[in-house]
């Protein structure tokens, strides 16, 4: 497909603090498990630990970016049923290496050979849920062009998971880092 817009949709106050603050509850009472992976280049450099979202919650999320998806890409998101949305903690010296996100044929051999399920969707969101003085480092960088974001509470970032956007998280240097990435299909409008 052809995406209306080649930059990340960065959108502030997205997400409600109140549900931000439901999801960050939910963290700290689950036992977060060690990393997944996703289209990953170098999958050995990720080490963040993630909890899955209750569907609930998820779909929450995804109608409070609706409208910011679609202004910016002119799409709709859809949940994708089959998986679940996840919410990764960064610890001091944690990144995330350059990756882009779409489902890769190295995903789908692990998935044949270990049964890991492949987890994959048109766009990505991720959702901030650390105040950025709670941590030091930890930028979301995109490469083409270059762009280095580090949000407040409840922004949305979204773009599409195709090879072209290539991005990461720079190394935690303090404190914690809280995101939320929920993958969804999309539907034009
Ligand atoms: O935690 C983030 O900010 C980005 C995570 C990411 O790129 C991914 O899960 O594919
Ligand atoms: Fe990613």
């Amino acid at each position: 497909m052809t995406w209306k817009s080649r930059l990340p949709l960065v959108a502030d106050s997205a997400i409600p603090l109140s549900l931000c603050e439901v999801l960050t509850d939910h963290v700290k009472n689950h036992t977060a498990r060690p990393r997944t992976y996703q289209g990953v280049i170098d999958e050995t450099l990720r080490k963040s630990e993630y909890v899955e979202v209750p569907t609930h919650l998820e779909e929450a999320v995804i109608s409070h970016c609706a409208a910011h998806v679609r202004g910016h890409f002119e799409i709709a998101p859809m949940r994708i049923p089959t998986q679940s949305a996840v919410i990764y903690r960064y610890g001091p010296g944690v990144g995330f290496v350059a990756h882009h996100d779409e489902v890769t044929d190295i995903e789908r051999h692990r998935a044949r050979t270990n049964g890991q399920p492949v987890v994959g969707g048109d766009l990505t969101l991720v959702i901030s849920l650390s105040t950025p003085d709670s941590y030091g480092g930890g930028e979301l960088f995109f490469e083409h062009p270059p762009q280095e974001i580090k949000p407040p509470l409840g922004t949305l970032v979204a773009f599409p998971a195709t090879r072209d956007h290539v991005h990461g998280v720079r190394p935690i240097t303090s404190g914690e880092r809280i995101t939320l990435v929920v993958r969804v299909n999309v539907e034009k409008l």
